[in-house]
């Protein structure tokens, strides 16, 4: 089964300083509506940063992977419900309670936001489960977590798009489902392991591509970013 809204693309501005960053959207123009801030700039750049994307009329993707005791992540939850965030990542590894006490406090404060349950990271492979004493497959692990997650009431998941056809199988059309680890046909995998190509992710039924090196480091951004859009429909 696949999810029935078209997919899009969200691209990860993993960049060093706010100016890159900016002179990239303006480079991007209209071949983009999503924009992920990572670790990279909100840490650097923090809350105004996030306002000043959002400003320029992109729906914002916060990707801070948070993981912590129940209440440190919730508590965080209450603070990022101040800001102009549509989607939210922690990870499901931090376990059920967790992950309800998280969305506790998104029913209570942002109930317009939806959290994301990062399940198995797209660098990993299987044989860096097994350095981490997991026994699982990759994707019998990610299975297991998004169960876990949808179960404490997670709104969404990120995986990589070759778990889509088991997650969409047993969880049906309406999670969302976020997929990093995108290469177009043709160029680097990087660090990634679990890749697939912006088509393919989008024929298996994923709900949001994140794209970052990709495009970032293409010779034409722009040309990069409207030929993975082109691959979407
Ligand atoms: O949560 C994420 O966005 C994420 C999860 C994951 O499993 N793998 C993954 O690559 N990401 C993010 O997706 C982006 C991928 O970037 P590129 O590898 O440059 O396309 C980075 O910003 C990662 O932080």
């Amino acid at each position: 089964m696949t999810n029935r809204k078209p997919c899009q693309l969200i691209l990860a501005l993993d960049l060093e300083t706010r100016e890159e960053a900016l002179a990239m959207l303006d480079q991007l123009g209209n071949s983009l509506d999503w924009v992920k801030i990572g670790l990279q700039l909100f840490t650097a750049y923090g809350p105004d940063f996030v306002r000043e994307v959002s400003d320029r009329g992109y729906h914002v993707f916060l990707d801070l992977k948070l993981h912590d005791i129940p209440n440190t992540v919730a508590k965080a939850v209450q603070s990022i419900a101040k800001l102009p965030v549509e989607l939210l990542t922690l990870h499901a590894s931090g376990g059920a309670e967790m992950l309800e006490w998280a969305n506790k406090a998104r029913n209570d404060h942002a109930p317009d936001l939806n959290l994301l349950a990062v399940t198995v990271l797209t660098s990993m492979n299987e044989s860096q489960l097994r350095s981490l004493n997991v026994q699982a497959t990759p994707e019998a692990q990610v299975t297991h977590l998004a169960e876990l997650s949808l179960k404490a009431g997670i709104q969404g998941l990120v995986c990589s798009s070759l778990e889509l056809p088991p997650l969409r199988k047993q969880f049906g059309p309406d999670p969302i489902i976020v997929t990093p680890g995108i290469r177009p046909a043709g160029s680097s995998a990087d660090e990634q392991k679990r890749i697939m190509t912006p088509k393919d992710a989008a024929a298996a039924g994923s709900s949001y591509i994140v794209v970052g090196r990709p495009i970032l480091k293409a010779p034409s951004p722009a040309e990069a970013a409207e030929a993975i859009r082109a691959e979407l429909t």
